[in-house]
């Protein structure tokens, strides 16, 4: 079978055909509707504290890039929030499309933000991450909207990297990232329980989406839309 995409023939109306799971109880993204999420009190405030000296590495999966920590200590974690323990930070990515009006993957009323950042996390109660990735608390993902506005300095040093890796399969190093800088001032999430969003649609991610959005500048979602030489569901006139 050909592989899964955003394309007329694999995107996402097909994932069901190859991950069942697709249909299953608990899948993402969803809409956000802030006047319907309930407050929970017993939520704790969220606690990321990464170091940078984990960065690895920077991929083209195909997909998406995305930045590789090295995660074999807690050094790079996230504690407090909705859930309980210690997770461990594994990777980062973007997702995006092509033009400023889709892009991420959650909406809030509705509306798709151009770009969306998902911060990957793995529950330390599982001896890997492979291990983790298909267990009902084995995920936490911290999800970031984009929205257009003023460049955003922090992202140039994960954009400058993305020339050397435009094909699938390329990866470089990218050493000393603190993924703290990508953050928005406010931790404030909405949180709850759903799945990885793209294939094989595990069931096993708490989801912490930020109330509020970081920029992105034109040019820079062009930057990243340069790597889609080889993403074909997004066409841009940059
Ligand atoms: C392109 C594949 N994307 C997957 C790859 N991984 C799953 C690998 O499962 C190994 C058994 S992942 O855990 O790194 C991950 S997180 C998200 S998302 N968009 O929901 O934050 C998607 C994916
Ligand atoms: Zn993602």
């Amino acid at each position: 079978s050909h592989e899964w995409g955003y394309g007329a023939t694999n995107g996402p109306d097909f994932w069901a055909d190859n991950f069942p799971i697709a249909n299953g109880p608990r899948q993402s993204p969803i809409n956000i509707v802030p006047k319907e999420a309930q407050y929970n009190s017993s939520l704790k405030a969220l606690k990321l504290r990464y170091d940078p000296s984990n960065a690895k590495g920077i991929l083209n999966n195909g997909h998406s890039f995305q930045v590789d920590f090295v995660d074999d200590t807690d050094s790079s974690t996230l504690t407090g929030g909705p859930i309980s323990g210690t997770y461990r930070l594994r990777q980062f990515h973007f997702h995006w499309g092509g033009s400023d009006d889709r892009g991420s993957e959650h909406t809030v009323n509705g509306i798709k933000f151009p770009c969306e950042l998902h911060l990957v996390h793995w529950n330390t109660k599982y001896p890997s991450f492979g291990e983790a990735a298909d267990k009902p608390d084995g995920l936490a993902v911290v999800g970031v909207f984009l929205k257009i506005g003023a460049a955003n300095p922090r992202l140039q040093k994960v954009l400058d990297a993305l020339d050397v890796i435009k094909n699938k399969g390329k990866q470089t190093t990218f050493a000393n990232f603190d993924a703290k800088t990508l953050l928005p001032g406010s931790l404030d999430y909405w949180t709850y329980d759903g799945s990885l969003t793209t294939p094989p649609l595990l069931e096993s991610v708490t989801w912490i989406v930020l109330k509020e959005p970081v920029s992105v500048s034109p040019a820079q979602v062009c930057n990243l839309l340069h790597l889609c030489a080889c993403f074909t569901y997004t066409k841009r006139n940059c």
